[in-house]
């Protein structure tokens, strides 16, 4: 079954097994040149898209990436940017993405920066890149001091998941995937929860019905959110929920930690610290425990550098000067924000999920 998901009829998301060939019909009418990015392991769908491509007399270069966050840097960007001007790439061009949610990313970012915009095609391949990344025009890469800090809203011209690839993710990377589409149930979706909960081994199934109905749902949300607020001047900070300790980690562990595994723990922190400001119960804290584990993400970040993670915490896109702003839960779909926490309520979370 292929679902169509429109973000506020700007863009659909096409999502099924087997629809990757639909990625050049994707394609603005008018494209002459195609910018492919896509992560190593997707050089073969590249080579195919490329071949598919030439059949319909339009040129593409071919750009193999870092892997993973090692794409999502100034150096990866600038030799992009250069592949662009020796080739005379003009606006009647576009870049197509084909990876996970660093390469999407940066594609994105590319595409965004290009002559103040071209347009781009993702293709997501992860789980998170299919439910979260590659959709929303939010693009952008990390800098040494730290994540997402450059970038530009840049929606693309459409989102392309072929849920057949998700056959061959590792299952660490489709479990981190999952954390993007749990947080959808936090902030919006009760009924993920419930699927999940039902039976989280069916949420991993990538052959089965479960996941898929996890997908669009997560997508539908993700939708909803950025249509409304694109730019997020509000709305939007919802879709951050679990991020600023997520975000955190990551850049103190060097980005050796997956951005799902990461986000699961920041949701587990600032349910701690939602306990503490008074605003949800312990029953809701266990169960951001009992939900996220069940489908083997991580709850606890062991033998952090408090001081280290708090300096990062600050550079939290949602600071305003030096409030530290959180987006945290009331109950379940009714996010809200946790603004200016104490410094021992910040350490008491911290406490809670170091165990
Ligand atoms: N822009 C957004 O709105 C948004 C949303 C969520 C996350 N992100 C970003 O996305 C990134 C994380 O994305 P991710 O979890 O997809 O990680 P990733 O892009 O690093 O991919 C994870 C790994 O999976 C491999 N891979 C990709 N597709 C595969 C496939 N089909 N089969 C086998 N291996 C495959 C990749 O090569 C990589 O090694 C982070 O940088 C995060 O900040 C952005
Ligand atoms: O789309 C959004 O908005 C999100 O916040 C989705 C997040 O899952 C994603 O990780 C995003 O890249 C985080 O954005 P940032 O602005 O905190 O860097
Ligand atoms: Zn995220």
């Amino acid at each position: 079954m292929t679902s169509i998901i429109s973000v506020g009829g700007d863009y659909d998301v096409t999502i099924g097994a087997g629809v990757l060939d639909q990625v050049p019909e994707s394609l603005p009418d008018g494209v002459l040149r195609v910018l492919i990015v896509h992560a190593p392991v997707m050089a073969a769908a590249a080579w195919a898209l490329e071949d598919d491509l030439a059949q319909r007399g339009i040129g593409a270069i071919l750009a193999p990436l870092p892997d993973a966050e090692a794409a999502k840097t100034a150096e990866v960007t600038a030799w992009l940017w250069g592949l662009l001007g020796e080739a005379g790439f003009t606006r009647s061009d576009a870049v197509v993405a084909i990876g996970g949610g660093a390469t999407t990313d940066l594609g994105g970012f590319v595409a965004a920066t290009w002559l103040r915009g071209v347009p781009v095609v993702q293709v997501p391949t992860t789980l998170l890149g299919m439910v979260d990344a590659a959709v929303g025009g939010k693009t952008g890469i990390n800098t040494a001091e730290g994540k997402n800090l450059v970038g530009a809203f840049h929606p693309p011209a459409a989102v392309i998941a072929d849920l057949s690839l998700l056959r061959t993710l590792p299952r660490e990377d489709l479990v981190a995937g999952l954390a993007e589409v749990i947080k959808c149930g936090f902030i919006a979706d009760p009924a993920i929860l419930d699927l999940v909960e039902a039976d989280p081994q069916a949420a991993l199934d990538v052959d089965g019905e479960v996941l898929p109905e996890l997908v669009r749902r997560a997508v539908q949300v993700k939708a909803d959110v950025v249509a409304a607020d694109l730019k997020e001047s509000s709305l939007r900070e919802i879709l951050n929920y679990g991020h600023t300790f997520a975000h955190a980690i990551e850049q103190v562990e060097h980005y050796t930690w997956r951005h799902g595994d990461a986000v699961a723990v920041g949701m587990v922190y600032i349910a701690e610290l939602s306990r503490l400001a008074g605003l949800i119960d312990d029953d809701l804290v266990q169960r951001h425990r009992a939900v996220l584990s069940s489908v083997g993400l991580p709850t606890a970040y062991a033998d952090g550098d408090w001081e280290a993670l708090l300096t990062a915490m600050r550079r939290d896109k949602k600071t305003r000067g030096d409030l530290l702003r959180f987006v945290a839960l009331t109950g379940i779909a009714q996010p809200t924000r946790l603004e200016g926490p104490s410094a021992e309520d910040l350490r008491a979370a911290y406490d809670a999920v170091s165990v």
